[in-house]
């Protein structure tokens, strides 16, 4: 994953309802311009740039308009298997578009569900959720507090406000950290699959991308779990969820056949490697 420009182009989604600023994020980030008038087609862009040490050619699709009926949906749904990672975008000055969100990050639950990326085979793929339009204070709709519940309750892995009109570096940020939440996810996901025999090693909580220190991975991993149990809202009616899929059973384990002394001092080691991590079942 660290050499994005060489091996594969990190994928991104821009979701939202129509007028929220979609198009205005993605020319920001790829021009630094902001125009003021877009045109309203669905468009795949490609910009490279470093991301830590990291050299990153982002694919970024803009979705157009609102997506109401089932064919947009489905096409949706498509797009959103494409993905690597999301940004969730609503209007502060705009309630309707603030709603949308919980459809969208259901939608993206569920088409990520059902078939995970095998070029990223996360669990949980990172979805950045942005109140735009900051700059509109007396026309607020939507207040900070009501993006960090929204955020929190639908399990995204950020929240921020941000003005695309006034702020090139916030728009810059969101999308090292949509590559850097990804990133992260990829290291959980190793670490799920071989979670029957932990034995930390210094490539999977080193230090080698420079972004971060063992203490706030291990700190971030934890509470990311803790994430993936909360329950989610329910606002519509195809996305049942099952949190117990998540982390009670890992994946691909098979447990050996031991007596019972040996299985005794075996699980006493392995709940030792557990605790050794922070992490308590
Ligand atoms: N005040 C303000 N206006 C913004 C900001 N970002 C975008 N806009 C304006 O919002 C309007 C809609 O922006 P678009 O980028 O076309 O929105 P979109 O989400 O791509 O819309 P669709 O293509 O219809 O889905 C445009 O007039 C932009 O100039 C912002 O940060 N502040």
């Amino acid at each position: 994953m660290a050499q994005h420009s060489k091996a594969k182009p990190f994928k991104v989604m821009i979701l939202g309802q129509s007028g929220v600023g979609k198009t205005a994020l993605v020319v920001r980030f790829i021009t630094h311009r902001y125009i003021g008038e877009y045109t309203n087609l669905q468009k795949t862009y490609t910009h490279t740039k470093s991301v830590d040490s990291d050299n990153v050619r982002f694919e970024v699709l803009d979705t157009a308009g609102s997506h109401c009926n089932d064919l947009e949906k489905m096409g949706l749904r498509s797009h959103i298997k494409w993905a690597d990672g999301f940004v969730l975008m609503y209007s502060i000055s705009d309630l309707c578009s603030f709603n949308e969100c919980s459809r969208l990050k259901f939608l993206i639950n569920y088409s990520k569900r059902r078939k995970k990326s095998k070029d990223y085979p996360v669990d949980d793929v990172p979805v950045i959720l942005i109140g735009n339009k900051s700059d509109l204070t007396y026309d607020r709709m939507v207040s900070p507090d009501d993006g960090e519940k929204m955020c929190h309750d639908l399990g995204c892995s950020a929240f921020k406000e941000l003005s695309v009109r006034e702020n090139i570096d916030e728009v810059d940020s969101v999308f090292n950290d949509i590559y850097r939440y990804a990133k992260l996810s990829n290291k959980q996901s190793i670490l799920k699959r071989s979670i029957s025999d932990i034995h930390f090693s210094t490539d999977l909580f080193g230090h080698h991308d420079g972004s971060m220190d063992t203490m706030s991975l291990r700190n971030s991993l934890k509470s990311n779990i803790k994430k993936s149990f909360r329950g989610r809202a329910l606002t519509d009616d195809i996305l049942p969820f099952h949190p117990q899929e998540f982390f009670t059973t890992a994946p691909n384990i098979t447990i050996p056949h031991h007596s019972n002394s040996t299985r005794k001092a075996k699980s006493s080691e392995r709940r030792l490697s557990f605790s050794a991590m922070g992490i308590h079942f």
